[in-house]
Order: C-alpha cells, then sequence, then structure tokens
C-alpha cells in the first residue's frame, strides 16, 4: 500500500527474507493508519546505506523505527548507535538457532545505546507495530483512539469467546 503522507515510522529489516515476520509490524501500522515506509537495510551487507539512513531519519521526520534482522542481528542496535530517534528491535527467528542469536544480539546493548527489544517472530514484529503507533498515539490523538479501539475489540473477543472448545 502506498503511503501518501510524510512517514512517521520507518521500518527496516536486514534482509527481504525477513518481510513474513516483519509484514506483522506494517499490518498493524496501516490498521492504525500511521504513515511508515518500509525497506531492506542491512549493516552488514549495506553499511553506507544503513548509516545514511540513521544519520538522515530524524531530519525526514521519522519518529520510531522498527528494526528486524536474525542470525548476527546487528541492525538495530548500529542504527540506534547513529541516532536519536527511538528504535525498536525485532528478532527474527533464525533457521539454525531458532531466533535465540537474534534475540541476543538485539537485546544485549551497551548501557547508553537503548534498542526497544520485542519477542522474537511474528509476536514480535506485531508488537512493534503497535508500540509504534502507541508512541506516536502521544501526539496524535486518531492514533490513540484507533489503538484504544483495537485493545477494546481484543478484550471483547476474548471474553465473547469464554469456551477454548468452540469452534
Ligand atoms: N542480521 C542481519 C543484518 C544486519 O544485522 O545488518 N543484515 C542481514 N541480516 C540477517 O541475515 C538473515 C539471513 O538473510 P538472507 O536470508 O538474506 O541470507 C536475515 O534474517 C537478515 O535479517
Amino acid at each position: 500500500m502506498s503511503q501518501p503522507s510524510t512517514p512517521l515510522v520507518g521500518v527496516i529489516m536486514g534482509s527481504k527474507s525477513d518481510w513474513p515476520t516483519m509484514q506483522y509490524a506494517v499490518e498493524m501500522l496501516e490498521l492504525f493508519a500511521v504513515p511508515y515506509e518500509v525497506k531492506v537495510v542491512s549493516a552488514h551487507r549495506t553499511p553506507d546505506l544503513m548509516f545514511e539512513y540513521a544519520q538522515t531519519a530524524e531530519a525526514r521526520g521519522l519518529q520510531v523505527i522498527i528494526a528486524g534482522a536474525g542470525g548476527a542481528a546487528h541492525l538495530p542496535g548500529m542504527v540506534a548507535a547513529k541516532t536519536v530517534v527511538p528504535v525498536l528491535g525485532v528478532p527474527v527467528k533464525s533457521r539454525a538457532l531458532n531466533g535465540n542469536d537474534s534475540l541476543l544480539s538485539i537485546v544485549q546493548m551497551p548501557g547508553g545505546v537503548p534498542v526497544g527489544t520485542l519477542a522474537i517472530g511474528d509476536a514480535g514484529a506485531k508488537n512493534a507495530g503497535i508500540l509504534a503507533a502507541q508512541i506516536i498515539g502521544n501526539q496524535i490523538a486518531a492514533v490513540r483512539q484507533a489503538v484504544a479501539k483495537f485493545r477494546q475489540e481484543q478484550t471483547q473477543s476474548v471474553l465473547d469467546n469464554p469456551d477454548p472448545r468452540a469452534e
């Protein structure tokens, strides 16, 4: 989906192969009508692009960056090292180590350069999208209300379906 307004959230990932996971972050941003951009950027394979992306993020109006990566997942931390725009890290589930490598690579930042790390895989990507919307929602009432509505509907859906055996 093309985004007409200036992006407020940048969704980046180390490889095209991360998209099946990272699509859940974008799905949430679309649900809450948060303007976003999405791009493959890799600290390892495109280091100059990664630096440029991080260095220009603030001036381009990004308020949150969601960075997903798997394996030796340096992308979120390296982007965070080059910008004060908050970075949310999504550990993509790697084939070899089930995403434990991704998680530890992203979460164990040295004090002074934070990355807000989400869960491994699809739930982490989904929650990164919701969390980014909540941050944006501090300034944009329509986004805040959209998140509140989503949460209320989620709660209601559980309350309406208490029998775990029902189809
Ligand atoms: N962790 C990183 C970085 C990075 O951190 O900069 N760049 C690519 N990758 C990861 O390599 C995995 C395999 O990538 P390929 O499927 O392209 O071989 C992906 O999960 C990607 O995020």
